[in-house]
Order: C-alpha cells, then structure tokens, then sequence
C-alpha cells in the first residue's frame, strides 16, 4: 500500500494495514510544516549541547544562570492548569503496545503516561502503530483478543498524557527535502492532529510530557512548536499542557527559566531520575575524580538526588506548577512472595517520601503499583487534587548541593557485572523491538540501561574506578566478563538464542571501552533496526 505525501516529503517505512488512517495528508502536512518552520533550530540547540559538553569535558561546572536571574527572582506563576490535570496522584506508564494501553487506561490511575521514548523500541511499526493504538484510545474503539482474553476499556479510564521521542532522535523513516526529521515533531504532530478535537470535546486535552531538556530554549523551542500547531489547527493558545522531566544535570539549573518560557502550557515538572543519574555521569564522564558506587547505591537519598528532588519541588509550588515524582524500578515480582514483599515496601517507602516532600504524585511501572502507591499519596492528600499550595520555602538549594555527587563506594565485581549483564540483555530486547523489560526484577528501559552502560566506561577511566578489592577497572577487565555475562543473558533471557543479544554484546563492548563515548545508546542502536 501506498500514501499521498506532502511536496517534497517520502516515506521509506512499510505502510501496514491501518498506516494509512495515521498518515493521512492532513497529518503529514503539519508534520512537513513543523519540520520545515524548527529543524534548523532542532539542529542549532543540538550543536549548543555538543558545546556544552566540550566545557564541560574541559573541567567547566554548571552553575545557575546569571543572564536569567531576573526570571528566577521574578513574581509569576504559570496558567492555571485544566481540570482534567489537576489530580495526578498516580501516573502509569508504558509503551504504546495495544494491549498495555488498555490495561495502564484501565489500571485505576489517574493518569497513564504513554510512552513512544524511553520504554518504547522506536521502531517504524512501534511509532505508527502506537498511534492507531491511541486514536482508537481515545474514541474508545479500541479493542484485543489474545490468548483467550477479550480487552476493552472500563467506563473509567486514566487521563492521557503522551511522551514524544527527545530532540536527540530522529525518524529516519521520513524525509523532508531530502532530510531525516525529529522523531519528537513526528510523535507530536500525527497525536495532535488526530486526537486534540476529539479529547477537548471528551473535556481532557492534548497534554504531554516533554523529555530530556538539556536548557530553557529546548523548552521554548517546543513552546514555539506548540504555538504553530496551535494556529494550524485552530486551537485556542494555551490548549496544550506539558509536563517536562527534569532528568539532565542541566536542566536542573534552569527549573524556572523551562517552567517559565512554557507557562501558558506549562503542567508542571516531572523528577526523572533514571536519566538524571545517566546525566551525571555522562556530563562528568572525563572527570577523574568523578565516581559513583554500584548502581544500587545511588538512590533518591543520595546528597545530589536529594538536592535535585528537593529543589524541583520548591520551584514548581512556587510557581503554581505541579511537582511529579518520578519511579522507583521495583515492579511485582511473580512466585516469590518475600521478594515480592520487599519490592512493594521499597515502592511504598519511595511514594510516602515523595508524598510527605510535597509532591503531588508520582510514576508507577506496573498496574499493581497502582494501588499501593494511591494509598501513600492519599494518605498525605487525603481527599485534595494536589498540594501545589505547599510552599517549600525552607529549601535552599545551592550549585554545590546539586553536584555533590555521593556515594562514590563501593563498587563492587557483582556491580560490574550487573551493569555489563543489564546493559547487554537490555541492548538485545531493544534490538528485537521491546524497549522495556524485567531483568533481575527490576524494570529496564532506555534510561536505566544508561547509567548501566556509561557507568562501566566511566569507572575504567575514573581513577576511583576500583573494586573493593583494590582492582582498578579495565577495559580488559570488562572485555573478559563481557562473553561470561552474555552467557548468562541466553539462560534469562525469554528469547535468548536471537542474535540480537550477541549483536549486543558487541555493541555493548564498543560502547564500554572504546575512546569515544557515545552520547546516548540509542542513537548508534536506531541505525541497526
Ligand atoms: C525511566 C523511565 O522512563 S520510567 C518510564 C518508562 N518505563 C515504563 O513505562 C515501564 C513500563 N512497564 C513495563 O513495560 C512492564 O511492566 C515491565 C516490562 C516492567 C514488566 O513487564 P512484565 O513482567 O511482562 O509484566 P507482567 O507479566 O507482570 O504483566 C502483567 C499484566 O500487566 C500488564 N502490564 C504490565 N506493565 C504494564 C504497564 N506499564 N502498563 C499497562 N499494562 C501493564 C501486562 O500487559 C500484563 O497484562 P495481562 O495480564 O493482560 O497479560
Ligand atoms: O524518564 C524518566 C527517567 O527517570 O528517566
Ligand atoms: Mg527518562
């Protein structure tokens, strides 16, 4: 099957069955007029982070910005956030398969976050077909029969909000003059145009959650983005909302500045703290005095995490924003009840610290988490939407707390070898088009794999990259446990003698021990699928 495009746009993706209800001219012509109006600044603020980094790899630190103090010393607030946004306690998440749509709808949250970046594979056939999935969604004609089990949605659903694919990414399978797009434009701009008049008219909107923001003019590149879509389609300025995950180092010292260049569509600030830690360590990732300890170490109570959960928190409240929390990985774990009871309590403990912070809600992995995590929002909430009222002005957060990077011990071998058996059972899932995984009970996306992945090249260059047994950590060292730990991946893995976990491990090595550091994983991954 075949589609009419745009002048001067092709599409080298299959059209399957359905495709064509996603890429209809009026969708393809908004995404050709966004692509055409922000890809030179796409690739402008792209280039300022390859910038950023060579300071940053120079010894440069981050501080808050003085050209912008008067943005932080200022008195405003964003606009008032739509009713359908006002109670978040519980936010699901999940990739954009048919059937976890309908059950993160169904999970009893108020909100389900559906995800085309770090939980998804971006795959041609993942992109499109979430988005059928979601307009059917959202019509409430979607449907599934599998393994005996019929899927519809309840009478009560959770409101939608959509995560498009970060500035980084691009579509390869589009074109424009000849030029690959951004991935995020094409997410955005096929969900807006199918779906924003139907979810206005069911009394929701178009709201999103805006990934990996490096600096406020990330933030109002969208901001700009919105406004066109806006006028294109005869919107009202200020119908979308976006929620931004401040999961950057650098965005965490332009909180402000982000919520205040998106105030008129500004829903607030979500704590994503998998790809905060990936962040860190990737901006910091020359610096040989820069350590931290196994990733199990590295937790929301760290001095740096502390500092950043902390400060988010305050400057949303100040600014009448909500302050999201993020996920703790623990997911239910089957057929052991003791494990499966520790699990539980570490996400009850993780939402009850959000909760009592002042936090208005927080991200759950799996439909049972829903409940758990309810009851510790509820139990500080009670019968409120939110507590924006809680003003956290007894925070004082400074440069110095934010970089405060701790624990830097232990590293261990069984550490190692984690990061190096995660990251490649991780690779290989993602290559077989499923961006979100169980690995040793713990849920595994894009973003956990990172901190897998960079922390093993960073501690073979980091001169506290030793072991607990005086073992400095080698690129040899890594090079000999890699085909131990693949080993093990084809035991656990349900799927483990595809080819694409060997692919992985040799991914894996490359991007463990080779001089360069790749920016993300996915970028050197989406050229393979
Ligand atoms: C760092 C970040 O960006 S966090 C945000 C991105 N990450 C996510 O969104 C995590 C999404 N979660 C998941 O993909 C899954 O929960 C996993 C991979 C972690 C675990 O998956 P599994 O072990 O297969 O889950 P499990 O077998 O327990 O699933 C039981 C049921 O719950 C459903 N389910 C599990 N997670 C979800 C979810 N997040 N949304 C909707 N349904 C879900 C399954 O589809 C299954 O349904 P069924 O009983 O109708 O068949
Ligand atoms: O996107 C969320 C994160 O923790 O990363
Ligand atoms: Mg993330």
């Amino acid at each position: 099957m075949s589609i009419a495009t745009p002048a001067g746009m092709d599409i080298t993706g299959d059209i399957a069955p359905g495709f064509d209800q996603v890429l209809t001219p009026e969708a393809l012509a908004l995404v050709a007029k966004l692509t055409r109006a922000f890809e030179p600044r796409r690739q402008e603020l792209l280039a300022k982070r390859v910038e950023k980094v060579a300071q940053l790899d120079a010894g440069e630190r981050p501080d808050f910005l003085a050209e912008t103090a008067h943005i932080r010393a200022g008195d405003w607030k964003i606009a008032p956030i739509p009713q359908a946004l006002a109670c978040r306690r519980v936010e699901i998440t999940g990739p954009t398969d048919r059937k976890m749509v309908i059950n993160a709808f169904n999970s009893g949250a108020d909100a389900y976050m559906t995800d085309f970046e770090d939980s998804q594979t971006p795959n041609w056939h993942n992109q499109v077909d979430g988005q059928l999935n979601l307009m059917q969604a959202v019509r409430r004609t979607i449907t599934l029969e599998q393994k005996g089990k019929s899927y519809k949605l309840n009478d009560k659903i959770a409101t939608l909000i959509v995560r498009p694919r970060g500035w980084h990414l691009d579509e390869k399978h589009v074109l424009v003059d000849g030029k690959r797009i951004s991935g995020g434009i094409f997410d955005f701009a096929l969900f807006m145009v199918h779906n924003a008049k139907e979810l206005l008219a069911r009394g929701a909107g178009p709201y999103f959650y805006l990934p990996k923001i490096e600096s406020h003019l990330e933030a109002r590149l969208w901001n700009d983005i919105f406004v066109m879509a806006q006028d294109e389609l005869g919107l009202p300025q200020g119908t979308i909302k976006a929620t931004v995950l401040i999961e950057t180092i650098l965005a965490a010292f332009e909180m402000d500045e982000i919520l205040y260049e998106l105030r008129e569509h500004s829903a607030g600030l979500n704590a994503g703290r998998w790809d905060y830690i990936f962040s860190c360590i990737k901006k910091f990732k020359l610096d040989k005095d820069f350590c931290l300890a196994d990733r199990p170490k590295v937790t929301m109570t760290a001095p740096f995490m502390r500092a950043y959960a902390l400060l988010l928190l305050k400057t949303c409240h100040h600014r009448g924003a909500q302050a999201m929390g993020g996920m703790a990985a623990l997911i239910p774990i089957k057929n052991d009840p003791e494990k499966n009871e520790i699990a539980m309590a570490g996400v009850r403990v993780d939402k009850a610290r959000d909760a009592t912070d002042g936090y208005d809600g927080g991200w759950v992995a799996h439909p049972g988490l829903v409940e758990l995590a309810m009851t510790e929002f509820v139990k500080v909430l009670a019968d409120k939407p939110n507590q924006v009222e809680k003003q956290r002005m007894d925070v004082n957060v400074t440069a110095a707390q934010l970089l405060d990077f701790k624990p830097e011990a232990p590293i261990t071998e069984a550490g190692l070898r984690y990061n190096i058996n995660v990251g490649i059972h991780y690779l290989g899932s993602w290559l077989s088009g499923n961006g979100c995984v169980p690995i040793h009970n713990l849920m595994e996306d894009a973003a956990t794999a990172e901190i897998s992945r960079s922390q093993v090249w960073q501690w073979i260059r980091s001169s506290k990259g030793v072991l607990e047994d005086g073992r400095k950590v080698t690129a040899d060292m890594v090079r000999a446990m890699i085909p131990q730990e693949l080993a093990k991946v084809k035991v656990d893995a349900p799927n483990g003698d595809n080819p694409t976990y060997v692919r992985a491990a040799q991914i894996f090595e490359e991007m463990a021990t080779s001089d360069s550091f790749a920016e993300f994983l996915t970028l050197p991954l989406y050229e393979e699928i």
